[in-house]
């Protein structure tokens, strides 16, 4: 674990806001990511006025398409220099060849590739409505397995799977994990959930973090307590 393991979802509708937040933050204390929200309000710009503040960005998009549309999609991503970008992993192995085939001219600078397995935020009877008869842990494997033979560098899951994950792929393959709530905080839409601690014992690289941090009366105290409560400063 490094003391970069948390990327602050910054979900804000205001830019301003955000950029203020930002601003107390320290590049080595975290990542950022930002999604559909802020990008389609705010355009690359937003991107470069980040990197210029020089944090690591997660350009959280969640592309799902046909192969060649999706293959466009991240080669964008990489143009703009982001650290991680994402696909949904459910788009498929032929979606997801093609995907990590566009990233090639970029060599190491290419940004990292994720796939989305199940959201952290549907439950088993969530996947039952889809048609999907089995626990969500069974439908993230089979989605990580995929993904794994695609050759993306990871993957998206709740923390919930992150050890079955891990003894199945191995330490390498990258585990994204949102769904993250201290003890005690409130849940919201998420279904899949683990604590800081529970998420980084369980295996997860990465722990992406947003209303528990973004919507504390303090974000950067909640943000020092959760690197506390991982030992991290
Ligand atoms: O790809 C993601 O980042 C993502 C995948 C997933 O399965 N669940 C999930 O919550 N996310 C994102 O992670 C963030 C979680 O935010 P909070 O629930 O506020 O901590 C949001 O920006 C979601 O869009």
């Amino acid at each position: 674990m490094t003391d970069k393991s948390i990327v602050v979802a910054l979900d804000y509708d205001n830019k301003a806001d955000a950029l203020t937040f930002i601003d107390k933050l320290d590049p080595n204390m975290c990542r950022l990511k930002i999604g559909k929200e802020m990008f389609t309000l705010f355009d690359p710009q937003l991107v470069k006025d980040i990197h210029n503040r020089d944090f690591d960005l997660f350009l959280d998009l969640k592309f799902h398409d046909i192969p060649n549309t999706v293959a466009k999609a991240v080669a964008a991503a990489a143009e703009l220099g982001v650290w991680m970008t994402n696909v949904h992993a459910s788009g498929g192995l032929t979606m997801m060849q093609a995907a990590k085939k566009a990233l090639q001219p970029y060599g190491k600078d290419a940004p990292l590739l994720i796939a989305v397995t199940v959201l952290t935020s549907m439950s088993d009877e969530d996947l039952a409505l889809l048609g999907i008869n089995v626990p969500a842990f069974e439908h993230v494997l089979r989605l990580a397995k995929l993904t794994h033979q695609a050759g993306l560098d990871g993957v998206v899951c709740s923390a919930q799977e992150a050890k079955l994950l891990k003894s199945s792929f191995g330490k390498d393959f990258t585990l994204v994990t949102p769904g993250i709530r201290p003890a005690g905080s409130d849940a919201g839409d998420q279904h899949r959930v683990m604590t800081p601690p529970q998420a980084i014992a369980a295996g997860s690289d990465y722990l992406v973090i947003g209303r528990p941090i973004t919507q504390a009366a303090d974000p950067l105290a909640a943000l020092t307590a959760i690197h506390q409560s991982l030992q991290l400063s």
